[in-house]
């Protein structure tokens, strides 16, 4: 048998970081000046080489093995770098790589203060890319980071030198140009796609050194593609891909499309291009079968059927017969086996992990372990699943087990989001009407003056957790710790003058993995680390089962707090929505089902809360808009569950208990409709950096339940002065009737100091009194 009639196993990204978040490590000490650029480019190299090396091990085909897919900071930002799109204000730093970092995440030093580009969400992930500004008259330039090569061709001879082949991985030109935002300077009517013709010759420059380096397969990665286009792209797609076919014929192009399925209309076009191969992300099942019918002979298929945005083991029965339907109606030489998409959202490897229940842990599979996934699938399909029995028969066996298994099956749980009724979908009253119970409960002056929640998480009380998490300290020590924190914070706001207060969640290390463990069926990774930024890493909780609540998880520090002063004391939760998606998610059930049964629990926390005495309760949905599914056809049912599982949450509650929320971290404009049917009486929106579009979007959807738009940035130390706030407030209140507006900050506090935290409440504070007279 020729190699030419076999499946081919293949990669589309691994992760950068390394085992235990080298990568992180090594430029936060290049950073801080600790080492040298030498001592950053080695580690970064010995990264690579070990990722490479790891793929190959395991059975990635040569010439199938992602480079270029590494990065400094953001692949998108090097891609702006490598164009030469670099602003005016960065230009004066001499040193590329200062530079770049400066682009990426701002500096302050030697004279220069420059902010960082802006920073968007990757699609409907938890990673952020770095967004550049473009306008007609943006030029083009190629431009190498390090040494005298851009950074494909650097990356793939590096490889070469180590003896291993790799498919470099460039983002495509119509991804890239979607991605970036007009210029204020640009006509209304500018297409950023109008760019091409000028950013073409620079990808051609690419290919061609490439392909003179000895590549002989390129990605391109194309995402955009599953969103919904206007048309003017198809026509972008064809010219971008007809020049580069032209340009360097003898390359195999493949267009890899990944997070979701692509348009009907769109998939015609990607079909007809000049290219070797497309990849699609197996999300949609549907998708293989008509692509199966229409694709034109010769183009090869990757399918990418081992999901590359979760922690779970593929399921090698399902996924095979995928492989298997392809290569019937393909032949073994036009598909290659490939995760979803890159696998930079999923950590490093399992190995490490060995506090996990072993149970669970073996119906798990990180990036490594999907390596391994993806070549079992490729020799079953080349040479018969005997040849990988053991490996079939485990996982079938995990598979299985997992199904059946208690642990994740709570029948009292599923009982109770079928039971999930009407009733449960209402406050048992109309705003209009809570607003005088709770009026009448709770006296507030007109403008009342709140926090979001968290007050500064000192040094002390990161060390005191650790200490009670470590062992070193007994539950009595750090419940002392935590008592005393909240009678400081207590006493402080009260000397400020705040309205409604709050017990300042020092007790919580993080707003989601808080009541992950306090919820059943969550877990916790060791070292489950994926990249959310720059050399910023989150770790998710990680849900697996049924979601239930054996025990109150906020009521002893709440009502503590409560007992400590004659005000009004808020209940702090996390809304269902946000802790969903901040975690990974079982991928066994909808995601809605997830998220109700985490709502249901919240629901009986809420109850506890208003029964012990608190007369204001918050539930946070920051990460409501970035759940919103890529494609408008699928967005209004999102919607739809997401505010049931808020009112699921909410609505237990009697009529004179104040139910707030509070939203940050996106442009909520596009789903005010949704945040006005969640009912809240009060919610919060983070403001300080869209200011009039938020109070715009207030006054065209007619919100007229209590608002809260953030008088004050806390992303910085800053003390904002009693003017400008008050400047601020005169501005809102001519879009906001002043019965319904609340004073606060724009989030939590948390990250902040002590002493510019009182400060600056002291000044917002008085900017509400004297609005009141
Ligand atoms: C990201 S939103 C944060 C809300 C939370 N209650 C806090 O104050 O920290
Ligand atoms: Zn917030």
């Amino acid at each position: 048998m020729s190699a030419k009639s076999l499946v081919t196993a293949t990669n589309l990204g691994f992760p950068r970081m390394g085992a235990n978040r080298d990568l992180k490590k090594s430029i936060e000490s290049y950073w801080s000046g600790k080492t040298d650029l030498q001592t950053l480019l080695l580690s970064a190299k010995n990264l690579r080489s070990h990722h490479w090396y790891l793929q190959q091990t395991a059975g990635i085909s040569n010439g199938h093995i992602p480079s270029n897919d590494f990065s400094f900071y953001d692949h998108v930002l090097d891609h702006s770098f490598m164009f030469g799109v670099i602003p005016e204000q960065y230009k004066s730093i001499q040193n590329k790589v200062d530079q770049y970092f400066a682009m990426g995440r701002g500096r302050q030093q030697d004279g220069v203060d420059v902010p960082a580009l802006e920073m968007k969400k990757w699609f409907d992930t938890n990673y952020h890319y770095n967004v550049s500004t473009l306008s007609p008259s943006t030029e083009f330039k190629l431009t190498p980071l390090i040494g005298d090569k851009v950074k494909p061709v650097q990356e793939f001879l590096e490889a070469k030198a180590f003896g291993i082949r790799t498919r470099p991985v460039i983002l495509g030109p119509i991804t890239y140009l979607l991605l970036q935002k007009s210029a204020k300077s640009a006509p209304s009517d500018f297409d950023l796609l109008s760019l091409l013709p000028k950013l073409l010759p620079l990808y051609e420059q690419i290919l061609a050194e490439l392909k003179s380096a000895g590549a002989e397969w390129i990605q391109f990665d194309e995402p955009a593609l599953v969103m919904d286009l206007p048309a003017s792209v198809t026509t972008a797609l064809k010219t971008a891909y007809e020049r580069l076919h032209e340009s360097q014929p003898y390359l195999s192009l493949l267009v890899a499309t990944y997070f979701g399925t692509v348009q009907e209309k769109t998939i015609n076009t990607v079909l007809e291009l000049p290219i070797s191969a497309i990849h699609l992300d197996i999300k949609a099942p549907e998708q293989l079968d008509v692509v199966l019918s229409k694709i034109p002979s010769g183009l090869v298929l990757s399918v990418g059927v081992v999901n590359g945005r979760n922690v779970w083991k593929a399921n090698y029965e399902k996924q095979f017969a995928l492989v298997n339907k392809a290569v019937s109606a393909l032949g073994k030489n036009r598909v290659f086996v490939a995760p979803s998409c890159s696998l930079l959202h999923t950590p490093h490897s399992l190995s490490s992990e060995r506090k996990i229940n072993s149970e669970i842990r073996n119906w798990m599979s990180f990036s490594t372990e999907k390596i391994d996934e993806v070549v079992t699938l490729t020799i079953a399909a080349n040479h018969g699943i005997a040849k990988v029995q053991g490996a079939f028969d485990a996982n079938l066996k995990a598979n299985k087990f997992r199904e059946a298994s208690p642990l994740i099956h709570n029948q009292k749980v599923k009982q109770a989001v079928s039971n999930i009724s009407p009733s449960m979908l209402k406050r048992s009253e109309a705003f209009e009407a809570r607003n005088r119970a709770q009026q009448a409960k709770l006296q507030l002056p007109l403008f009342p003056t709140t926090t979001i929640g968290s007050f500064p998480q000192t040094k002390e009380v990161r060390v005191a957790r650790q200490k009670f998490k470590n062992g070193e300290w007994s539950q009595e020590k750090y419940d002392e710790f935590i008592a005393a924190e909240i009678g400081r914070t207590i006493k402080i706001q009260e000397e400020i003058g705040l309205d409604v207060l709050v017990h300042g969640e020092s007790e919580r290390n993080d707003m989601v993995e808080y009541f992950g463990e306090n919820l059943e069926g969550f877990i916790f990774s060791e070292n489950g680390w994926v990249q959310s930024y720059g050399s910023r890493c989150v770790k998710p909780p990680i849900i697996f089962g049924d979601v239930s609540r054996p025990h109150p998880m906020t009521v002893k520090w709440s009502a503590y707090a409560k007992s400590l002063t004659q005000r009004a004391m808020k209940g702090m939760l996390t809304g269902p929505v946000t802790i969903l998606q901040w975690s990974f998610v079982r991928d066994d059930q909808p995601r809605k089902d997830t998220t109700f049964q985490i709502a249901l629990a919240l629901r009986e926390e809420v109850v506890d809360l208003e029964a012990a005495g608190m007369s204001v309760i918050q539930i946070d949905e920051p990460a409501i808009r970035e759940g919103l599914p890529l494609r408008n056809s699928e967005q209004e049912a999102y919607l739809k569950w997401a505010v049931d599982a808020f009112l699921i949450s909410s609505t237990g509650v009697r009529s004179d208990t104040q139910i707030h929320s509070h939203f940050c971290y996106s442009d909520f404009n596009s789903i005010f409709t949704a945040i006005k049917k969640m009912d809240a009486d009060c919610v919060t929106i983070e403001n300080s950096k869209s200011d009039l579009k938020l109070l715009t979007a207030l006054e065209t959807f007619g919100y007229s339940s209590g608002i809260g738009p953030g008088l004050y940035d806390i992303h910085s130390p800053r003390v904002p002065s009693f003017d400008e706030m008050k400047e601020r407030l005169e501005a809102i209140l001519t879009y906001v009737k002043k019965d319904l507006l609340w004073i606060n900050p724009d989030c939590g506090l948390k990250t902040r100091g002590w002493t510019e935290t009182i400060a600056s409440l002291r000044n917002m504070v008085e900017v509400a009194k004297a609005m009141r007279k």
